[in-house]
């Protein structure tokens, strides 16, 4: 997906105002996005009353780091006291489920422990329901240790880790003799402290074919317009081809995240809405699952980088492509009746 995106964005720099145009008639033929904004207000109030599940991503929807996004608390709020299923799923790694919920409440949202999916979480309970029985390194935050230690997983790795003594020191006395023999798998989430010695132990463990490799989300940045800062992807990337192997992701777009709710028929798909800011996690997984996709422009991807995808001719390229767009989700209030 990250070479999608990169050949998205590589191929938009070659693209003129006048291209759009000039295909503009044939544009019938592709997935068109809805501008909500650009409707009457009955049709957006009837396309909203074909949900009775909501999906939304937390960072770039909801919040922004620590700060709510204007109108979203009364949204979702409304959403849930109209009596939807509102599902707050997030890629986020750092953080456990709990301490999302109270994040959440904290900041105001009416949302219940069982309404929330993030990634952590996913990846321990993934390795208890195959009855892992060994010791995990993770590359990540607390987040992933503490969620594996609440099913009784043993997990090291989390903190700082710096080349100290130079490279000839990491190999002679850390890779070569001091590397643990109960570890049977890696996992890659969130990590400020990503180091050189980090990369070469967990790619070391992996070098086992039986170790297995976990990474939470390939984000590849966080949604943020004044600097980059890296997303999990990246260092998933990075420990990717040191391993010579992927990682299984436990995030969006990967569909067993919410697998169990379909499966489960605790949603229907025709009837759910997935809300994201992101297309290559958030609309993906929508369109992969067979939801309607909302994207808000709060965070990563804009209405001009659906513009693009629209006139890109693959399949994986038009998957990208939501079904509504709205400045933000705040922008929804004036259309759902209380
Ligand atoms: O923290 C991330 O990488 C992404 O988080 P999000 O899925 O809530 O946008
Ligand atoms: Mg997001």
């Amino acid at each position: 997906m990250l070479s999608v995106v990169t050949n998205l964005l590589r191929r938009s720099v070659f693209t003129s105002t006048a291209t759009l145009g000039r295909k503009a008639s044939a544009m019938h033929l592709e997935k068109q996005t809805k501008e909500l904004l650009k409707l009457p207000a009955q049709e957006v109030k009837d396309w909203l009353s074909n949900f009775d599940a909501i999906l939304t991503d937390c960072d770039g929807v909801l919040w922004l780091y620590s700060d709510v996004i204007e109108g979203s608390i009364e949204v979702v709020n409304k959403f849930i006291h109209s009596g939807r299923k509102v599902y707050f799923i997030t890629n986020n790694s750092t953080k456990t489920r709990e301490e999302f919920l109270s994040k959440a409440q904290q900041m105001g949202f009416c949302v219940d422990t069982d309404k929330i999916i993030s990634t952590a979480h996913l990846a321990a309970n993934y390795l208890k329901r195959m009855e892992f029985n060994k010791t995990v390194y993770i590359i990540g935050s607390s987040g992933i240790k503490k969620e594996l230690d609440a099913v009784g997983i043993s997990s090291f790795g989390v903190g700082p880790d710096t080349l100290n003594g130079g490279l000839k020191n990491l190999v002679d006395n850390e890779l070569k003799r001091n590397l643990n023999s109960e570890v049977g798998a890696v996992i890659v989430g969130f990590d400020e402290h990503f180091s050189f010695p980090k990369l070469a132990k967990a790619t070391s463990y992996l070098n086992n074919a039986e170790c297995l490799f976990l990474a939470t989300n390939t984000d590849e940045r966080f949604p943020m317009t004044s600097c980059v800062i890296p997303g999990t992807g990246s260092i998933v990337r990075s420990v990717e081809t040191a391993a010579e192997r992927p990682a299984l992701v436990m995030g969006k777009p990967n569909t067993a995240c919410c697998k169990h709710l379909i499966d489960d028929k605790i949603i229907v798909p025709e009837r759910t809405l997935m809300i994201g800011d992101r297309c290559n996690t958030d609309i993906l997984l929508g369109t992969n699952c067979g939801f309607q996709t909302l994207l808000v422009g709060t965070g990563v991807h804009k209405m001009e980088d659906v513009q693009k995808w629209q006139k890109s001719g693959t399949a994986e390229e038009k998957k990208l492509i939501p079904d509504a767009y709205l400045p933000r989700l705040g922008d929804l209030l004036q259309f759902i009746d209380s």
